[in-house]
Formats: C-alpha cells, structure tokens, sequence
C-alpha cells in the first residue's frame, strides 16, 4: 500500500524517489500560465457548417495535436456526476483502497489500481494513483470494474457509452478531412477497444522536483480526457510548455502515435506532461480509443 500516493502523502516532505533527475523536473515552469492558443472547437456547429469543424479540427491536429471541444452533447450532469464518483474512488478509506490494491496484485481482475504498471522496476515514482480498466465493448468490459464505490459501474458505464460515442463522432470528422472512406477509423478494429485511466495527482508537497504524469505521446488512437477544474496538463509545443486552460464541461481530444503513422505524418501526436500542485489534488479521467491488438497499421493517405 505505500505504492499508493494518497495513503501516505499527507503532511510528509517529497520522499527522494518521487525527486526527478533536473532534466526532467518542472521547475520554475511547474507554474506556467494556462494558455487559451490551444484550440476549443464548438461542435454544435457541426450540424450547420460541418466543412468548417472538420477544417478547424484538421489544423488543431496538425499544429498542436491538442484540441478542446464543447457543446459536444455529453450533459453537463453526466460529466459532474462522473467527476465526482472518480473523486470518490480516489477519496475512499486507506482499507478500501487496499482491498482494490490486492484484488488487482493478485492478478484476478481485469483492472488496475496502482500508482504505475512498472513500479518495481522504475527509479522514480510519479506522483499519482490510477485506476485503469478496458470500457469498450461496454458488456463484456463492465463485469470486471471494481464494485467500490457502489455506483462506480451504473455512473461510469453511462458516460463511457457517452464518450465512447463522441469519440467516433470525431474520428469520422477526421476521416473525411483526411479524404479517407467514411467508417475508415471508426471500423471495429481501429477503434475496436477503449480502456478508461482515472489519475489522482494528490497535494505535492514540492511540485517543482516530481511530475504526476512523465512527458509522453499517447500510444492510441485518440484521447478524451476530462481535466476538471484544476489545471496541470501541459503541451509542448515549439520548445515551450503550455498549460491546457480547464475549461467547464469541456473535453480535451489529442492525437496518439497510431493517426500520426497511419495519417503519414500529416497530423500529430505531441508529448505532454501532467505537473502537480501544492494546494489542491487533482483528478482526471481519460477515455483511450485503441486499435484491437490484431489490427495492422498501414499508411492511409
Ligand atoms: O492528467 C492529465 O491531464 C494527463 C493524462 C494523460 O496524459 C494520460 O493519461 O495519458
Ligand atoms: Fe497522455
């Protein structure tokens, strides 16, 4: 249970295997200033001036790898309800979260409560807990969720079908701007599987020497995360960090490695980092939209 953040972390100094080498820390841009350059695409305009969407969606892609996108019909509802049964897996008492902790180290779930698939093996830690679980298909995934918190499969199951929807939605976006045959990314096997990553980033108490998330490109297809209202994801982006501005109700969608392959380049799946902070904890919830493991990736366009 010391593998987990939140048990622990109250009150102590930054222990030395959560202090990154100085190549890697923050430092002084632990604190940079949410930018409003990354784009937020209002997808109700879809339905009037789809050419445009997908023109704005295109040129996001390309040039940040980030975008924003509301009014994208998720309710607001859904989306709070959500926040908060992730705030309340992560919030649950030191011996309920021990019980999720040891049903996945005995290895007879599906799911995965820790702070990092590779715990044992890595130097330095980051500084957050993570619950991981596949949410697409639906049926065959939801058996498997952890039972904590009571609600957690009624309320999560609803808004991964939500999300998983506006996924495809905005794959086929990107297929017709990229000219390739409707259906292209969205067919079963490109986006054939999902699988839900909750991180909790607890106070830190220095979060100029350690990172919640390490600088990385998604290996997927495309991802949807809700940042909430506390800000500490950042986007490199011409030698810079830029923070990604929370915005209410507002999904952040970036690319993964598998549209910036099979698109040749054309569109961008750029590095990004999650810093912490010292005053509040931090939760966010992303959807990866996956290929099935038997796809074969080839150059579309
Ligand atoms: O917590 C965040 O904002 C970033 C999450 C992220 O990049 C990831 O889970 O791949
Ligand atoms: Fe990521």
């Amino acid at each position: 249970m010391d593998k987990l953040v939140s048990i622990w972390s109250k009150d102590q100094s930054l222990p030395e295997n959560y202090i990154f080498p100085p190549e890697n820390r923050p430092g002084k841009f632990v604190d940079v200033p949410p930018s409003d350059t990354i784009p937020v695409i209002d997808l109700s305009k879809t339905v009037d001036n789809r050419t445009d969407t997908i023109q704005q969606i295109l040129q996001a892609s390309k040039e940040f790898g980030f975008f924003q996108v509301i009014n994208h019909g998720v309710s607001e509802k859904l989306i709070n309800d959500n926040m908060s049964m992730f705030e309340e897996l992560h919030g649950m008492s030191a011996e309920d979260k021990a019980s999720l902790f040891s049903e996945y180290e005995s290895k007879s779930c599906s799911w995965l409560f820790s702070s990092a698939l590779i715990y044992d093996s890595e130097e330095i830690h980051c500084w957050r807990d993570n619950l991981k679980h596949p949410c697409y298909p639906l049926q065959e995934s939801m058996q498997h969720w952890p039972q904590k918190p009571t609600r957690y499969r009624e309320v999560v199951g609803k808004y991964s079908v939500e999300v998983n929807k506006l996924g495809s939605v905005i794959l086929e976006l990107i297929c017709e701007g990229l000219g390739l045959e409707s259906g292209y990314l969205g067919d079963y096997k490109l986006s054939g599987s999902a699988l839900m990553s909750v991180n909790h980033y607890p106070p830190c108490p220095d979060p100029s020497l350690t990172l919640g998330l390490l600088k990385h490109c998604d290996p997927n297809l495309i991802t949807i995360l809700l940042q909430g209202d506390v800000s500490g994801l950042q986007v490199f982006k011409d030698g810079q960090w830029i923070a990604v501005h929370p915005l209410p109700s507002a999904f952040v969608v970036n690319l993964g490695l598998v549209l910036q392959i099979i698109s040749n380049d054309k569109l961008r799946s750029v590095e990004h980092r999650a810093v912490t902070n010292s005053k509040k904890a931090r939760t966010s919830a992303a959807i990866f939209i996956t290929p099935t493991s038997d796809s074969i990736l080839e150059l579309a366009c």
